[in-house]
């Protein structure tokens, strides 16, 4: 997987004209690592990961990617450009098969059927459950499966950059360390990777780079190192968020 730098600078978003929810946050993320965010609830992460997708319009700012400035693109060139969002909600569709639901993940190239044909047989040897239940409706599928499948749809565009929005809330922990090693792994192929999880500790776990969040603005960032090494950083995380980050 081919990775690019994702950035943002200066990002402002409000919802609905006036609730400001982003006042001015910036971003990098590199390829080949996991950008972890963190913050309280509210504090926009989920924002920020809509606003990379394309989801909300930005009112100041620009983002990059790969060098090149994507703030004008809509959500689906953004998907053919190679971002991939796997949102904090569920979103496979119940009714539909397993199949079906990755065959929607394929939209952005639909009229490229060798690439579809490719893209879910790679797609079926990455995630054999997929493939064994592949004709079944996604709703017979167990909660932890289904949050494999979202995330399969995900990456049989062959992303290079990975938007990972709560990727294990309300999964049970033997799967959510599965989803976590998947993620990491992802990111040693070469991926961008940039993560919102309200498990610091996690997050802190697998990220290499990791940006605080506090409404709606950059409160911290800096390399896991940083965050172990540096007396402040480490003080406002334990504090905060009642964990210490140890490298
Ligand atoms: N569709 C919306 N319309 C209006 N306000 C919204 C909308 N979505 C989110 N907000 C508000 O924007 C702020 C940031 O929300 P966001 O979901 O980005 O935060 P978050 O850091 O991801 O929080 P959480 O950890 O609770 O998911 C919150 O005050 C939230 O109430």
């Amino acid at each position: 997987m081919d990775g690019v730098e994702l950035s943002m600078e200066n990002i402002s978003v409000a919802y609905n004209g006036d609730i400001t929810v982003l006042q001015g946050v910036a971003l990098r993320a590199q390829p080949g690592e996991v950008t972890g965010i963190i913050g309280p609830n509210g504090a926009g992460k989920s924002t920020v990961l809509k606003t990379i997708f394309g989801l909300l319009t930005t009112r100041t700012g620009a983002i990059h990617m790969g060098g090149r400035d994507i703030t004008g693109l809509k959500a689906f060139q953004r998907a053919l450009e190679g971002i991939a969002f796997v949102p904090q909600n569920r979103s496979v569709f119940p009714g539909l098969s397993v199949y079906d639901n990755l065959l929607l993940g394929c939209w952005p190239f639909r009229k490229d059927k060798a690439r579809i044909t490719r893209a879910i047989a790679a797609t079926f040897d990455k995630f054999p459950v997929l493939k064994e239940r592949s004709a079944s409706p996604a709703s017979a599928l167990s909660g932890g499966q289904q949050r494999f499948l979202e995330i399969a749809r995900a990456l049989v565009t062959d992303p290079k950059v990975i938007l990972l929005d709560e990727p294990t809330a309300m999964i049970a922990p033997k799967i959510s360390k599965d989803i976590y090693a998947l993620t990491r792994s992802l990111a040693d192929q070469g991926a961008t990777i940039i993560l919102v999880d309200q498990n610091v500790r996690q997050c802190a776990a697998i990220s290499d780079r990791l940006h605080i969040l506090e409404l709606g603005r950059n409160k911290a960032e800096g390399t896991k190192e940083d965050f172990a090494t540096d007396g402040q950083l480490k003080e406002m995380v334990a504090e905060w968020m009642n964990y210490r980050i140890d490298v």
